[in-house]
């Protein structure tokens, strides 16, 4: 018998309510032991909610509502209670330590949505989309996940891998039951299906790009010459009430980004005190590392002065960035802009008029770069996109061993050379949705979550 399972589920600290959930064949019994209400929890149907209150021998902890959801409904397919008491840090400890006291074991992190998924009711990749929507810190990445807690990347990742295991099953056929009669595919239509397969793995994988921005924000540095108002842009849009700044580790190495969410789009602009610090000067703006920036950057914010002449540094800046996906954004241009900027502009894309000062153009600011990086509408078609780095490695090993078996038809070897490859393709998929993953990497994946979760 599993234990039975007890945490807080909401956020420690003030707030109206607070959740204590628990999970397992004895929670509610457990529960009853120090529920006192007009029925015993013990005779509730499933998913009723009951007012009453929790005591601690004759002493009142608190007055709850307590939800009992029987098996196999619920959240981990475990019998479950949820105890609503008053928020505030005392009331859910106590209870919580009067629920350990008769019988139950505090929740690991991520304890309850594991036993959703060692239960079946949910596979892994629905897990980690779980702690993504805790997680996320942008609407889109929010988005994103949700849509994967439905279980749709799973039904994609799983019809790519069916069409793997049947073509599997048909080399079983060729080898092992020749005489049965039973009708083995054609190595042209062998060789048509598993192109088939790599070009939807190939679609899937595709969208991790789209998927690391979403997660990370576009790599972006801030260019322009002294005075032209790169602080106080920075300042605007993290300062902005729907921006969002953190500092996130880079990927690859420590550098530190911050993270500007402009609704459609988010910017990891790297080491913003760099750029605050060594561009004040303009023979500075060459050095290795602004060069090595920007060479870096998948997105240039090229800010040019509306009052001002442009001048040498203005085009010494140019010729460093060009080539780059580049946004001219002209600041300072509430009182008109210059002739000689306007020129400049003039066969440019992607121009912004800006001023910081009237807070005008990050809306414009917005729109273009979701344009420039195709981030529109994440909704449309109801396409996956792949956001988490465990996948899209996953993805990456499914789609070599494919490449690769079709290279060994190609070069006409015959269907069952692939067999190898086949499953290699196969295992990797099913590392996606939890099918043939360890369970170091399952352990690790919930050990991210939070306890409660
Ligand atoms: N109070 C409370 N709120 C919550 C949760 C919770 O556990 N408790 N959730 C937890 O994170 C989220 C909701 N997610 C949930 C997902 C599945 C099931 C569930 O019981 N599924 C069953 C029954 C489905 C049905 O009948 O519609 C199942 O899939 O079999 C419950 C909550 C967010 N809000
Ligand atoms: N009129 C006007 N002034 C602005 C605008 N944006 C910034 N400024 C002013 O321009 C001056 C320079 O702004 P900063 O943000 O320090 O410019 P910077 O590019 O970071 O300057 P350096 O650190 O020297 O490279 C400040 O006095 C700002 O108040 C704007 O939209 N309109």
């Amino acid at each position: 018998m599993q234990k039975t399972i007890a945490a807080i589920s909401t956020a420690q600290g003030p707030g109206g309510i607070a959740i204590v959930r628990m999970s397992g064949d004895n929670a509610i019994e457990i529960a009853d032991k120090i529920f006192n209400g007009r029925i015993k929890l013990s005779d509730a149907k499933t998913h009723t909610v009951h007012h009453g209150f929790i005591c601690d021998g004759t002493q009142k902890t608190d007055e709850v509502l307590v939800t009992v959801m029987r098996a196999p409904n619920t959240y981990t397919k475990e019998d479950v209670v949820e105890i609503n008491c008053h928020g505030g840090s005392v009331s859910a400890r106590k209870i919580l330590s009067l629920l350990i006291k008769n019988g139950a074991s505090y929740a690991d992190r991520g304890e309850f949505t594991k036993r959703a998924f060692l239960n079946g009711r949910i596979d892994l990749c629905e897990a980690e989309a779980v702690i993504d929507v805790i997680n996320s810190k942008t609407g889109r990445l929010h988005t994103a996940a949700v849509n994967q807690l439905g279980g749709s990347l799973s039904e994609k990742i799983n019809e790519i891998r069916d069409g793997l295991l049947s073509l599997s099953a048909n080399l079983d056929v060729i080898s092992d039951f020749p005489e049965e009669g039973l009708e083995p595919l054609s190595d042209e239509e062998y060789y048509n299906l598993l192109v088939r397969l790599r070009d939807k793995t190939k679609k899937l994988y595709d969208t991790a790009d789209k998927g690391r921005i979403i997660r990370n924000g576009i790599k972006t540095v801030i260019v322009g010459k002294p005075n032209v108002g790169k602080s106080s842009l920075l300042n605007l849009l993290s300062g902005s009430e729907r921006a969002i700044v953190t500092d996130v580790e880079g990927t690859t190495r420590d550098i530190i980004e911050e993270q500007i969410d402009l609704g459609s789009v988010t910017l990891a602009v790297s080491d913003t005190a760099g750029i605050r610090t060594t561009d004040d000067k303009v023979e500075k703006i060459g050095v290795e590392m602004s060069k090595k920036r920007a060479s870096e950057a998948e997105l240039v914010i090229f800010m040019l002065d509306a009052m001002r002449e442009i001048d040498e540094n203005d085009t010494e800046i140019f010729e460093l960035i060009n080539g780059k996906k580049t946004v001219f954004l002209v600041n300072k241009s509430e009182n008109g802009i210059n002739d000689s900027v306007k020129n400049f502009c003039a066969d440019k894309e992607n121009v912004i008029e800006f001023s910081v000062k009237n807070e005008t153009g990050v809306d414009a600011l917005n729109e273009k770069i979701a344009q420039m990086f195709d981030m529109g509408e994440i909704s449309d078609g109801g396409g996956e996109t792949i956001i988490n780095e465990r996948h899209k490695e996953a993805l990456a090993g499914a789609l070599e061993s494919i490449n690769s078996a079709l290279k060994t038809l190609e070069d006409g070897m015959p269907s069952d050379m692939t067999f190898v490859d086949i499953e290699n393709a196969v295992s990797k998929l099913g590392a996606v949705t939890g099918m043939s993953v360890g369970e170091e990497i399952v352990d690790r994946i919930f050990h991210s979550f939070c306890v409660g979760k």
